[in-house]
């Protein structure tokens, strides 16, 4: 946790200093009970009004002292800790952005989440804490006792004894609950789980009318959790109660012990009154103290959570001696003995691909679902490192580029086209940041979606709602083709983007594509031939393996793959 600290850097005078004015709200807050005191037996009792009254007065100065103290450290610890809250967040964003498909999908994007939001919060808070109460809460409690002893040493044997009972009655609360904050701290991650993937498939939950199975677990992790803060909050209610009673307890003795001294002469009403003041500041530090350690506990967990973030090391990362400056050659793209496996444990998806590309050549890729389609073109902009054989882009290995050079030539449109809240224009503006209006419709008019969005009342102005939900599948997929497009990359890549079109839209797409774009070597991942058979090249794959790569009529002949999938889709006279 304390290495966390490092991002509090920027703060560390609001950090010290807030502390010390806190320490200063505390030295009066236990001076007050001994002016009290003094007010009571030398001014009230003595009937002495010029005393009387500068005790009032100098008990009001040191309350406002206090008050402004307070305000003060208050205002340190929210900068401090908002400013603490909001470095750690933005690294732990650069840090995910870091991450490659790999890490991202180990750990899911649902607890991601949870630790972007809730983990840091409660970092936020202990920091807060710590500022607040940390130097406080335990010099009351010692304070305390010290001015018990200053009073009457007599009497402050009531105060030693107890700190340690009421001391142990806390342990053995905290024993209970810290564990128990942590199996509730692990249920929020689970409900955000499911709460997570019930909002984003909403639709699919709709569809197969599964709206009552799913609330039904909704409410049976809601319950589970529910059953935790119950557990939790019984035990810490017995905490009040109990309090109250040593509380009590306590303060009847002072008064049993203490009337029966002023009795004797051997002590002041005041005195009285003044330990009975310092027996309830002592308990109720000592209740922030063992509220300090929940916190504290959360907090531990959530940095571990936070820490299990930052030291994860992303696996797919630019290299130190990386020159290589992107050069057109010839040869654009070569595949050699090429295996890829997503995961260290799973076996290989890919196995043996070999195939090379020109630059400005068309390679269709086709193959049955689960194929390794989607796999293979994921490796071309290394958002996955190959495990076998060699990939070369311009003659030059992938990992002599940095991602940035690498990926500011290649674009790649996935099977499920995101597109950002905004509007049409500022997701234009994803492919290139200073895109004029006329590049804008350029791009729009060979995605083929120009006239559309023409037809709306704002054009380029007008607003995309989050995932883009108030477009079609088709119209969002055109649309982040224009955007891919906008980049005018060097290699263009359509990860099944095509399949909500039509199919004369289809053709329309790519003629214009064909015409356009004539440098830029374009890929093509689809399941329907019609997509691909026009193509210079086609690669065919079947359960991770090459079965062909060649054109269309050629494939027809060799490749059994192929031959079976056109089969399926086209008619005999059209083969
Ligand atoms: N992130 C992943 N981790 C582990 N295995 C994966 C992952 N993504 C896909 N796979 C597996 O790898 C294999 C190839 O998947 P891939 O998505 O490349 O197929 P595809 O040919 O593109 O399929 P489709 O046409 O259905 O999109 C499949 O068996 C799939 O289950």
């Amino acid at each position: 946790m304390f290495s966390l600290l490092k991002y509090a850097k920027k703060y560390r005078v609001q950090i010290i200093l807030g502390p010390i004015f806190k320490f200063l709200e505390a030295v009066f807050e236990l001076l007050l009970p001994i002016f009290m005191a003094k007010l009571i037996d030398e001014g009230i009792n003595n009937k002495d009004s010029s005393t009387t009254i500068k005790m009032a007065l100098a008990m009001f100065v040191m309350t406002l002292i206090g008050l402004v103290c307070v305000l003060i450290c208050q205002y340190f610890s929210s900068i401090a800790s908002q400013g603490f809250g909001t470095e750690l967040r933005n690294e732990m964003m650069r840090k995910i952005n870091s991450f490659s498909h790999v890490e991202i999908n180990e750990y899911g994007t649902s607890t991601l989440i949870t630790r972007i939001t809730n983990d840091i919060n409660q970092l936020q808070l202990a920091l807060a804490m710590l500022i607040r109460l940390v130097v406080r809460a335990p010099f009351l409690s010692i304070g305390s006792i010290v001015m018990a002893f200053i009073i009457n040493p007599k009497i402050a044997w009531i105060f030693v004894i107890t700190l340690p009972l009421f001391s142990i009655l806390l342990f053995f609360i905290m024993k209970k609950t810290v564990p128990l904050y942590k199996k509730v701290q692990e249920k929020l991650d689970s409900l955000n789980l499911v709460v997570n993937e019930n909002l984003s498939g909403v639709r699919v939950i709709r569809a197969f009318a599964k709206k009552d199975e799913e609330a039904k677990k909704v409410a049976s992790v809601t319950d589970d959790l529910a059953i935790s803060y119950k557990t939790v909050a019984n035990i810490s209610a017995l905490l009040n109660p109990i309090t109250t009673l040593i509380m009590n307890g306590a303060i009847i003795f002072l008064l049993y012990i203490g009337g029966n001294q002023v009795n004797i002469g051997g002590m002041k009403q005041g005195e009285v009154l003044a330990l009975i003041n310092y027996m309830t500041q002592m308990l109720l530090a000592l209740i922030v103290v063992a509220n300090l350690v929940v916190i504290f506990t959360r907090a531990f967990a959530s940095a571990n959570r936070v820490n299990e973030i930052f030291n994860t090391e992303p696996s797919v990362t630019d290299l130190v001696d990386q020159s290589a400056s992107w050069k057109k050659e010839n040869e654009v793209l070569k595949f050699s003995n090429v295996g890829f496996k997503y995961t260290e444990k799973s076996g290989y998806t890919l196995k043996d691909i070999n195939f090379s590309l020109k630059q400005g050549e068309t390679l269709g890729i086709i193959g049955p679902t689960g194929s390794g389609k989607s796999a293979l073109i994921q490796l071309i902009p290394r958002f996955y490192n190959i495990n076998k054989g060699s990939l070369k882009i311009n003659n030059k290995n992938i990992i002599d580029y940095t991602l940035e050079v690498l990926r500011d030539h290649i674009a790649v449109v996935p099977q499920n086209s995101v597109l950002f809240t905004g509007t049409i224009r500022s997701n234009l503006l994803w492919g290139k940041e200073n895109a004029t209006d006329d590049e804008c419709w350029k791009a729009l008019e060979i995605a083929q979606c120009a006239d559309f969005v023409k037809s709306l009342p704002e054009g380029l102005d007008y607003k995309v709602l989050a995932g883009g939900k108030n477009f079609s599948g088709g119209q969002k997929q055109r649309i982040a083709i224009a955007r891919a497009l906008i980049k005018n990359p060097n290699i263009l890549i359509l990860d099944d983007s095509l399949s909500a079109l039509d199919y004369k839209t289809d053709l329309n797409l790519r003629n214009a594509l064909n015409n356009s774009m004539k440098e830029t070597t374009l890929i093509i991942v689809s399941q329907r031939i019609s997509s691909v058979r026009s193509a210079d090249k086609i690669l065919v794959l079947n359960d991770g393996k090459q079965d062909g790569f060649n054109n269309h009529e050629n494939l027809l002949q060799i490749s059994k793959t192929y031959n079976a999938i056109a089969k399926s889709q086209i008619e005999k006279e059209e083969l």
